[in-house]
């Protein structure tokens, strides 16, 4: 293997241990962080998710409330969920595990999110100030996984300022907040954002110093598209559970053989996955500690 590993495990043990001293010191000041997430109905991707996010919430000292309604709730019982969340004190910030059951109004039940509440970055005042690139006092929370993305690649010296970066995939969660991040002013990147209807993505992405693959189509990525020396991070998981043992694997976007070119290659399982989660930790502390400022 050629490539170096971007390690989403060993990446975001560090920042536990920075997000863990952050929480000791609020803990301090009486006030304890707590993350919220709501999940409707029983997809096993999303309990595995929704079960790591309370983990990581043990590990560091945020308290956790657990919100999950059956997959027969209505729209109704999903917002009147929401409404709780957005009282509740105990609650710092919280997460809509996406995506809802069929028949629910996704990005209605988004804008219900209390924007200083939204642990996720999704709600459309923080989308607006991502666009905006607002510092400072109102720093909003970014999403996690663009902010996971950009995070790895820093603490692994990958720059981006000129960089051309090919996010496949415009998915609410990754691609589309990934161009706008990846654009700001301070890192400066020349973003790709591409699509299923992209014509020859082959030849967009080889032309990639970083390819950010985020669609769920395992083993999109082939060797043959890749510039030799990119980075690439694979973002896809798809769940393919064997018929004997009940057991699930999880599969990315990217061909096990892109290790073999690329210069830095994040994994599935392993890579963004951690991240993502680690950077939700730090959106809910980032929270708490806007509030006491
Ligand atoms: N409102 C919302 N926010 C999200 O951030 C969100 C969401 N909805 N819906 C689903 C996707 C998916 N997602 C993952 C997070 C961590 C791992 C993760 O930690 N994966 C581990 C493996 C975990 C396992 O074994 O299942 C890894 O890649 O190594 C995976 C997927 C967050 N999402």
């Amino acid at each position: 293997m050629v490539a170096v590993r971007l390690d989403g495990v060993a990446t975001a043990t560090a920042l536990k241990t920075e997000i863990r001293e952050r929480v000791a010191a609020l803990r301090e000041r009486g006030i304890v962080p707590g993350l919220g997430t709501l999940l409707v109905g029983d997809d096993p991707g999303s309990i595995s998710y929704v079960a790591g996010k309370h983990r990581d919430c043990a590990e560091v000292g945020i308290e956790s409330v657990r919100v999950d309604l059956p997959a027969t709730a209505s729209e109704q019982d999903v917002r009147d969920a929401i409404a709780g969340l957005n009282a509740d004190d105990s609650v710092t910030g919280y997460i809509v595990q996406l995506p809802l059951p069929d028949g629910i109004d996704e990005n209605a039940m988004l804008e219900l999110i209390d924007p200083a509440k939204d642990a996720d970055g999704l709600h459309p005042t923080n989308l607006g100030r991502l666009v905006l690139g607002v510092e400072g006092e109102l720093n909003s929370p970014l999403p996690c996984t663009p902010a996971g993305i950009v995070e790895m690649l820093t603490r692994y010296g990958v720059t981006l300022p000129g960089k051309h970066v090919v996010v496949v995939g415009r998915g609410l969660t990754v691609g589309r907040p990934l161009g706008l991040l990846l654009t700001r002013k301070g890192i400066d990147a020349t973003v790709t954002l591409t699509h299923s209807r992209t014509v020859d993505l082959a030849a967009e992405v080889r032309r990639a110093d970083v390819v950010v693959a985020a669609v769920g189509v395992p083993g999109l990525i082939q060797p043959d598209w890749v510039k030799p020396g990119a980075a690439v991070l694979d973002v896809g998981i798809t769940r393919i559970v064997n018929e004997e043992t009940g057991k699930a694997r999880l599969v990315g976007d990217v061909d096990p053989g892109v290790a073999e070119v690329a210069g830095f290659l994040s994994p599935v399982p392993g890579g963004v996955g951690p991240m993502t989660r680690a950077m939700l930790l730090a959106n809910v502390v980032s929270e708490a500690e806007r509030r006491v400022r």
